[in-house]
Formats: structure tokens, sequence, C-alpha cells
């Protein structure tokens, strides 16, 4: 693996990679060092060949939001020129299954990048929130969209327009996250989920998460199809037989490429 300066990346022989922001004097502040360092990590992560990345903080934060520091003498021609931020959304963009595990303060855009993830669990004392209003901004990695699509837009105006913060039993609540777990669990409980994950038919996994994206992005209509193309194109695969025949003979299934 690279060496990074603001995360590290390890990839483990049940090839699930795991990416740690490690910035934990700052709360783990996203920077422009960081944003260019996690980009170069996913392609790192997808060509190791790993299976799902698990998405974590050091410390006591996920991520407590941009670099208040590193942003405060910015103006729209920096930010607007180079596409400021655009980096980030490749995250959503990877074809892995993504686990955010939370730990702590998930803020700002540490709370947008944790909504990118595919799953995402928390440890008890975890807070999420989008404080950008009370800094004079607004999310700008995807905030505003993926949390209306989650919460509806009741709940999204009253967390963008407040800032206000909540814990993780409210989260799950709302639906921004799937489970809470106890705190200091939270890694080990992503690595459960992704040796799971690790295990399944690689060509199913892939499947099913176009799928469920596709859900948020199209028709009801178009959805269903695009799900019954990949239903049948899933036929074409040794994967099938293999589950289907394992099941039959009451054992666990061996999928060629897991
Ligand atoms: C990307 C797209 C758009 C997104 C925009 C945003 O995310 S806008 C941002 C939205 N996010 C926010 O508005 C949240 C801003 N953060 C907070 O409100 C508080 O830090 C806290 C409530 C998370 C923790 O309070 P606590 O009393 O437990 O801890 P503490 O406060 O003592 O912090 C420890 C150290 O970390 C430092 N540091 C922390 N966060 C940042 C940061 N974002 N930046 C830079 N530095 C940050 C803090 O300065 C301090 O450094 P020092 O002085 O030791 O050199």
């Amino acid at each position: 693996m690279a060496h990074y300066d603001t995360l590290s990346l390890t990839v483990d022989d049940d090839r699930i990679a795991q990416l740690t922001l490690d910035r934990p004097e700052a709360l783990n502040a996203l920077n422009s060092a960081m944003m260019a360092e996690f980009a170069a990590a996913l392609v790192e992560a997808t060509q190791s060949g790993a299976r799902a990345l698990i998405l974590t903080g050091k410390g006591r934060a996920f991520a407590a939001g941009a670099d208040i520091a590193e942003m405060r003498d910015r103006t729209f021609g920096s930010m607007s020129d180079a596409n400021h931020l655009a980096l980030w959304e490749r995250l959503a963009d990877l074809p892995i299954p993504t686990i955010g595990a939370i730990n702590g303060f998930a803020l700002g855009g540490g709370c947008e990048i944790a909504m990118m993830c595919d799953i995402l669990i928390a440890g008890e004392s975890a807070s999420f929130g989008l404080p950008e209003i009370t800094l004079g901004i607004i999310p700008g990695i995807g905030g505003t969209q993926r949390l209306t699509r989650i919460v509806g837009k009741a709940q999204a105006m009253d967390l963008i327009l407040t800032g206000r913060r909540i814990d993780a039993d409210e989260a799950r609540r709302l639906g921004l996250i799937s489970r809470v777990v106890v705190d200091g669990e939270v890694v080990e409980q992503a690595q459960v989920i992704a040796r799971q994950i690790a295990g399944s038919s690689a060509r199913a996994v892939r499947a099913a998460k176009e799928c469920v994206l596709r859900a948020d992005q199209s028709s009801l209509s178009e959805g269903l199809l695009f799900e019954r193309r990949w239903f049948h194109s899933l036929f074409a695969f040794d994967d099938q037989t293999e589950g289907m025949t394992a099941f039959l003979e009451k054992r666990p299934a061996r999928f060629a490429d897991a």
C-alpha cells in the first residue's frame, strides 16, 4: 500500500479494505491534501481487488467537517475554477460496497461523506449534523440532496436550516444509518458485515448495489426493468448454479471469486 499523510489504507486477507481518516488533532477535518489522498486511496483499494471498503475515522471523530481554517480565505474563483470538492464524490461511484463505521462526530462534510456510503453503522455516542449554515455556507458535497432523499423535505430543512446535531438513535429513526452498536465496536461490526459481503458472489453483490442505487435515480418502471435484466444476467454465471446447488446439498456455497 502507498503511504498517505492524512489517512491510512489497509487491505486484509479477506480482501476487506479499510480507509481510516487520520487527522485526529483536527477531528479529521477534511482538507485539500486529504481529498487528493482519499481519491488516490479509493483507486488503490479498488485495484487491489478489495471486495468491500470500510470507511472510518481515527480518534473521537469520523470527521468534523471540511477544514474551516483552510476554507476561510478561499474565494469564489479558487473554489469554482478547480471545481473544488468534486473528488469526494468518487466514494459514491465506487463499484464495491462501502460501509461507513461512524465513531464520534460526523458533521458537515463528514456527515456528507458518511451519507455517500452504502451501509452506515454508528457507535451509540456518534452524532450527525450539517452545521454549515452557522458558518455562512451550505453543504457542498451532496448534503442537501442526499439528506432530502433519505429523510424527506421537512426533516432535511429542519436539520440544514438550524444546523442542529442529532444522536445515533435519532439518525437511525430518521433512516440515515442502519445500525447503532456499542462504542468501540463500530469497526469490528463493520468488518463482520464486510466479511459477509466478501463471501458472497461478487457479481450478485455488484448487481444488488447497482439496483438499489438505481432506485434513487430512476422511475419505478425503469428500476424494475433494470432489476429484472440484472436478475436474468446472473443466470449466465456459475455463481447462480453453485449458490442453488449448495443450498440443495445443505452445504455452504463456494463462490469462485469469494
Ligand atoms: C465539504 C463541503 C462543505 C462542507 C462544509 C463543512 O463541513 S464546514 C464545517 C462544518 N463543521 C463544523 O462546523 C464543526 C466544527 N467543529 C466543532 O464544532 C467542534 O470542534 C466539535 C463540536 C466537533 C468538537 O468540539 P470539542 O470542543 O470537543 O473539540 P474542539 O473544538 O476543541 O476541536 C479539537 C480541534 O479540532 C479542530 N477542529 C474541529 N473541527 C474542525 C473543522 N471542521 N475544521 C478545522 N478544525 C477543526 C478544532 O479547531 C480544535 O483544534 P485546536 O484548537 O485544538 O487546534
